[in-house]
């Protein structure tokens, strides 16, 4: 990391407490940490969560995001129809690193229901730690982009 950077973290009810262990996590690696909640358990609507981190990053206020719900497949979606959002599951620290490098993800999404604290932390760490490798990767994630 060059310049301290803004990140998004957002969830919902499933996953607060993971949440705000991974906020602490990557306060402490010395990113500048904007977490928008909610900071209750209670029943709440993950594409909500999903749309306002990715806004956060779309709008150039964050540069990358983590976020989270159940299986984070839900919040991922809903995250994703954010135009220029690129953001991927990962459950492993392979697929957490190649979204950087190969993919330039500027959000990660989590599984709090399939993804225990060790391992989610270990992932938060594989996919900060990595950069997008450019060349052939910037061609194709490009051609991601809507016209
Ligand atoms: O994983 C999720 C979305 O992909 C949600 O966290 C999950 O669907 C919430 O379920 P419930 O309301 O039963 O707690």
């Amino acid at each position: 990391m060059t310049a301290t950077q803004r990140i998004v973290l957002s969830s919902d009810h499933a996953d607060i407490e993971l949440r705000q262990t991974i906020a602490k996590h990557v306060a402490a690696k010395g990113y500048e940490v904007v977490d928008i909640g909610p900071m209750t358990s209670e029943s709440t609507h993950y594409p909500i969560h999903g749309e306002a981190a990715a806004q956060k990053v779309a709008s150039g206020d964050c540069q990358l995001g983590i976020i989270l719900c159940g299986t984070g497949q839900g919040i991922m979606m809903a995250a994703n129809k954010v135009k220029g959002i690129r953001c991927g599951v990962c459950s492993d620290t392979f697929s957490a690193r190649m979204i950087r490098q190969h993919n330039d993800a500027n959000m990660l999404s989590l599984g709090a229901r399939v993804t225990g604290e060790g391992l989610a932390l270990d992932i938060v760490d594989a996919y900060l730690d990595a950069e997008f490798e450019g060349g052939r990767h910037a061609t194709r994630v490009a051609m991601i982009e809507p016209s």
